[in-house]
């Protein structure tokens, strides 16, 4: 853990790093589970960025701080738009730039260039403050909450739950604290990104900023106070995609939530979480039901991997070993589940794959449906059903292929939400299997009647 560098220019020992994820939730390679995110991902080039640029400073030691109006982010009052640093980039730099009136209040500070600070200003959330106004119910303590915060043997404080909680209830919402461009930790050497981390925190409103600073440092030896801060946010960030729209697409940010953040690691867990760029929001909610006193969870990592890698890289990248309930369990179950993720893992790619060599039928599905439902992967089990809902519609069975469409979007909504491409496609399905791209699509490819796949010469076939 101690041997990581920030040398490298990433953050190597950051929680959630985007290939944990990816396999589930990343439209891109073998992300999508319906291929229905056809948009391309790479960069679209440079902007424009001379129009919010920065007076700079070549020794890039100090913060650079604006005299020029006309430098600074247009469309949006910031209340703060310092300090500065010089990236290595043609003509750009990297600010904190903090808004405390976000979010009722609440505040939040962005680490990003001027250029996308701008961009980030014209999202819903900025322009329509409403829509967050009242998303935050923990920080203000404006609703019974449905958890309480208790230390756990083990491994620190953590959530209980207060209340039983249902599949696919919200347990909690939370705008970002800090939201830091990946960009920051690949630019900029290691001593100003932390200045600048540290000044995104310290200029929160008081609340928000003590809250932040309670948080875990994992293992509480005591430090500076930039050092504390480059601590708590490894011990608590997620990693966040881009939105489709963003142009810095090979750019993710690394986000802390405070509330969120006390949520403790289980490779089984009982909740999920996803991030609404329209409302820059972090959802969690209940992927299975949980009674009063059970502790909200949630999977640091992916968790289909087998127990070694789960453990090898939680013990990477936050330093604990696992103790949760499946890692603990006797040595045959612990086998069984591996090699129930061997099989999950065999299999997945077959339902991505729209060539002749595919084995994929209902058949297989139904089987990682089964292997999902073994493994108590609830987070998962909507892309079991949504390649069951394919599969079904692509040998021409639209009822079964509805049932399954139905369950995909039932199951997914609180996984990936509402927005998630895979749920629009789900919903399309639903609506007209037969218009739906997936419509006898195995049959035409097994059955090589050509690329068109109509009977032809059949006079009454109508166009589609
Ligand atoms: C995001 S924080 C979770 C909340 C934290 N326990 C606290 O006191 O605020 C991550 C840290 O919690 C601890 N942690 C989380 N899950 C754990 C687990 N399953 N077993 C032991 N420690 C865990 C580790 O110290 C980890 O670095």
């Amino acid at each position: 853990h101690e041997g990581h560098n920030y040398d490298h220019h990433h953050h190597p020992d950051h929680s959630h790093d985007h290939e944990d994820l990816g396999a589930v939730k990343i439209c891109g390679d073998g992300g999508s589970l319906t291929g229905g995110c056809q948009d391309g991902l790479g960069s679209m080039g440079a902007a424009d960025e001379k129009e919010f640029l920065w007076k700079e400073n070549d020794t890039a030691q100090k913060p650079v701080t604006s005299t020029d109006d006309d430098s600074k982010p247009k469309g949006y009052p910031w209340t703060h738009t310092t300090p500065c640093f010089t990236s290595p980039q043609p003509d750009t730099s990297i600010c904190v730039f903090t808004d405390n009136n976000f979010a009722n209040g609440r505040g939040a500070s962005f680490i990003t260039t001027p250029h996308r600070a701008e961009y980030l200003a014209t999202t819903p959330a900025f322009v329509d403050q409403d829509l967050v106004k009242n998303i935050n119910q923990d920080l203000h303590r404006t609703a019974p909450s449905k958890y309480e915060k208790h230390q756990i043997p083990g491994k620190g404080m953590g959530l209980i739950a207060k209340v039983h909680i249902h599949r696919g209830d919200l347990i909690m919402a939370n705008t970002p604290s800090l939201m830091i461009d990946y960009r920051a930790f690949e630019d900029l050497p290691k001593e100003e990104y932390r200045q600048l981390q540290a000044a995104a925190v310290d200029q929160l409103p008081d609340l928000h900023r003590e809250h932040i600073m309670a948080l875990s440092t994992h293992d509480g030896i005591e430090r500076t106070h930039i050092e504390r801060i480059d601590k708590i946010c490894s011990t608590n960030a997620f990693d966040i995609d881009p939105d489709s729209d963003d142009e810095t697409q090979d750019h993710g940010f690394y986000v802390v939530f405070p509330e969120i953040a006390r949520m403790n690691h289980d490779c089984r867990p009982n909740a999920d979480y996803y991030f609404d760029h329209e409302t820059l929001t972090q959802y969690i909610h209940a992927i299975r039901d949980i009674s009063p006193g059970e502790e909200l969870t949630l999977s640091y990592i992916n968790p289909i991997m087998k127990k070694r890698a789960r453990n090898k890289k939680l013990n990477r990248i936050w330093g604990f070993q696992c103790a949760c309930p499946l890692c603990t369990k006797e040595q045959a179950q612990v086998e069984a589940s591996d090699v129930r993720i061997h099989q999950i893992k065999e299999l997945v790619g077959e339902f991505s794959d729209w060539s002749s060599d595919s084995r994929a039928t209902p058949q297989l599905a139904e089987l990682v449906l089964s292997l999902y439902e073994q493994e108590k992967l609830w987070g998962s089990m909507y892309e079991a059903y949504t390649w069951l809902a394919l599969e079904y519609n692509a040998v021409g069975e639209p009822w079964t292929a509805v049932k399954w469409a139905n369950r995909a979007v039932e199951w997914g909504i609180p996984v990936v939400g509402p927005k998630d491409g895979d749920m629009e496609q789900m919903r399309r399905l639903i609506k007209d299997p037969w218009a739906h791209w997936s419509w006898l699509k195995r049959v035409k490819v097994r059955g090589g009647w050509g690329k068109g796949s109509e009977r032809e010469g059949d006079g009454d076939d109508e166009e589609e």
